[in-house]
């Protein structure tokens, strides 16, 4: 499904929205909420909408359990980590318990050791069968989604739930979950806006099949639900009948 909102204000207002409603259903059926967040600057907006009391309040924080779904390998000092991003516009301001919060990242690991351990993680804090109830993910202006870029081996994993490898033109390690993992979880939430967006988002949804070159197009829930939270700008290549 593809949603179109008229500017990135409406969208991670709608967005916000989702993620209580996310949380109330969840927990109300298993007592818990498995949500994993995502990097890069499109979530900022909606990281700070939950921190206000009007959302914040909303949330059950007590029996919420947050995890990434991909990480730049630096310390969670550097302007770089998805981790610090999340807690200077959001963790910092809502009251989830700190044990249950599971960054992507541990300067005691290599990358590749702490992949294994996250999909531990995962197992024993989600389930057996890594269903998330909520994973949020961005999309790059290459159509990249985590750390899912073109034309790199980790696009073909089949069992792995959480792998790390060195992506060679940003000189650093990344540590992603793969899409045999993402494509378990009960809602998947892609959000992009802006200019930049239009292209990969065209190509994504409604270019040929080749996720070698648009990774985005690997995401297809097994038994959960995809929706594309799109402005009008990058939604301005799609199809009449999506508008
Ligand atoms: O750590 C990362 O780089 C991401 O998790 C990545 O997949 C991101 O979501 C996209 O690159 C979109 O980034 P923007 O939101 O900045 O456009």
């Amino acid at each position: 499904m593809v949603q179109i909102f008229k500017d990135a204000n409406e969208l991670s207002a709608a967005a916000a929205k989702m993620f209580v409603q996310a949380s109330k259903e969840a927990i109300a059926e298993k007592g818990s909420f498995t949500v994993v967040l995502t990097g890069g600057s499109s979530p900022i907006k909606l990281h700070q909408l939950l921190a206000t009391p009007a959302y914040r309040e909303e949330v059950d924080w007590a029996n919420v359990y947050i995890f990434w779904g991909d990480e730049r390998w630096v310390s969670m000092e550097d302007e770089r980590s998805n981790a610090k991003m999340a807690f200077d516009t959001l963790l910092n301001f809502v009251p989830v318990p700190s044990g249950q919060i599971y960054p992507m990242y541990d300067a005691a690991n290599s990358p590749e050791e702490y992949a294994v351990i996250y999909e531990q993680l995962i197992r024993d804090v989600v389930d057996n069968d890594g269903v998330f109830d909520l994973i949020l993910l961005g999309m790059g202006d290459d159509g990249h989604t985590a750390s899912l870029f073109p034309g790199t081996a980790i696009l073909k994993e089949e069992t792995k739930w959480v792998d790390a490898y060195y992506l060679e033109p940003q000189e650093m390690y990344r540590i992603t979950l793969t899409a045999p993992l993402i494509n378990r979880a009960k809602k998947l939430v892609v959000m992009t806006f802006g200019e930049k967006k239009t292209h990969a988002l065209h190509e994504v949804l409604e270019g040929e099949h080749n996720p070698e070159l648009y990774p985005s197009q690997l995401l297809k829930p097994v038994n959960g639900e995809l929706t594309f939270m799109v402005d009008e700008v990058a939604a301005s290549q799609l199809s009449e009948k999506r508008r």
